[in-house]
């Protein structure tokens, strides 16, 4: 079970649903390329949520909060596809992207190239609430396009029926469910309120 974690946006709560994953499917967790190390990088931010040991390097860590295209010429570098090889872990994988599929990772390719690189199938994580139509949809259309399955759809955020129902109608994707955004966070002990939340059958299902 290996799944590609990636989101309509950046802070749209790519890594809140990986800390789930990781944590329910006891997997392996691996942020290709982190672009802003402050105040934490996103593998720091499970770090309560799953041992180190199941928590790997990035490829590149780039200390710019910006496009990875943009942290990388910052650092005089440039990052090459031929650069990402799948990790060869035992057991599941979750791997998270950085912002949403468009974002560059250099003047020709893109997160979704990367997704096609890995041979990765995609999870969507997306807004709940007003906005994420819109987002969610071209997103969704673009992974179609490039015949990338998507496994389903984690909105974050507050309730909205109707949204539910226009992202099943129109996306023709399944909603896994809904995780609301609260202070305090939430942590490893909500794991079983968290995965109440959620239907995971479909990642569980990819094997
Ligand atoms: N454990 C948590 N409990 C509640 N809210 C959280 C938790 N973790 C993150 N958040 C909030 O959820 C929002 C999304 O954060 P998250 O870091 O998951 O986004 P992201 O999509 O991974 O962003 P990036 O593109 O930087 O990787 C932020 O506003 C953050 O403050
Ligand atoms: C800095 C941020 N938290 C991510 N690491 C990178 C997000 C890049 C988004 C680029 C964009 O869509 O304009
Ligand atoms: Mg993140």
């Amino acid at each position: 079970m290996k799944v590609f974690v990636t989101g309509t946006d950046t802070d749209v709560g790519k890594t809140l649903v990986s800390c789930v994953l990781t944590a329910f499917l006891e997997a392996t967790y691996w942020k290709p390329v982190q672009a802003g190390i402050d105040p934490t990088t996103d593998r720091q931010s499970l770090a309560d949520w799953c041992p180190p040991e199941r928590l790997l390097p990035e490829r590149f860590c780039l200390k710019a909060p910006m496009s990875p295209n943009q942290a990388a010429r910052r650092e005089d570098r440039v990052l090459r596809l031929s650069d990402f090889q799948l990790p060869d872990v035992k057991g599941p994988l979750i791997v998270e992207g950085a912002g949403g599929l468009m974002v560059p990772l250099n003047q020709e390719h893109m997160i979704v190239d990367l997704i096609g690189h890995l041979g990765l199938p995609a999870l969507l994580v997306a807004r709940s609430g007003l906005g994420t139509l819109n987002h969610t949809l071209l997103s969704l259309a673009e992974l179609r396009r490039r015949d990338i399955p998507c496994v389903g759809l984690v909105l974050v955020g507050p309730e909205h029926p109707d949204n539910v129902a226009d992202l099943r109608h129109f996306g023709q994707v399944p909603v896994l469910g809904r995780i609301p955004l609260r202070v305090p966070f939430w942590g490893p002990a909500d794991l079983p309120e968290l995965k109440s939340l959620l239907d995971l059958s479909p990642v569980t299902d990819l094997g």
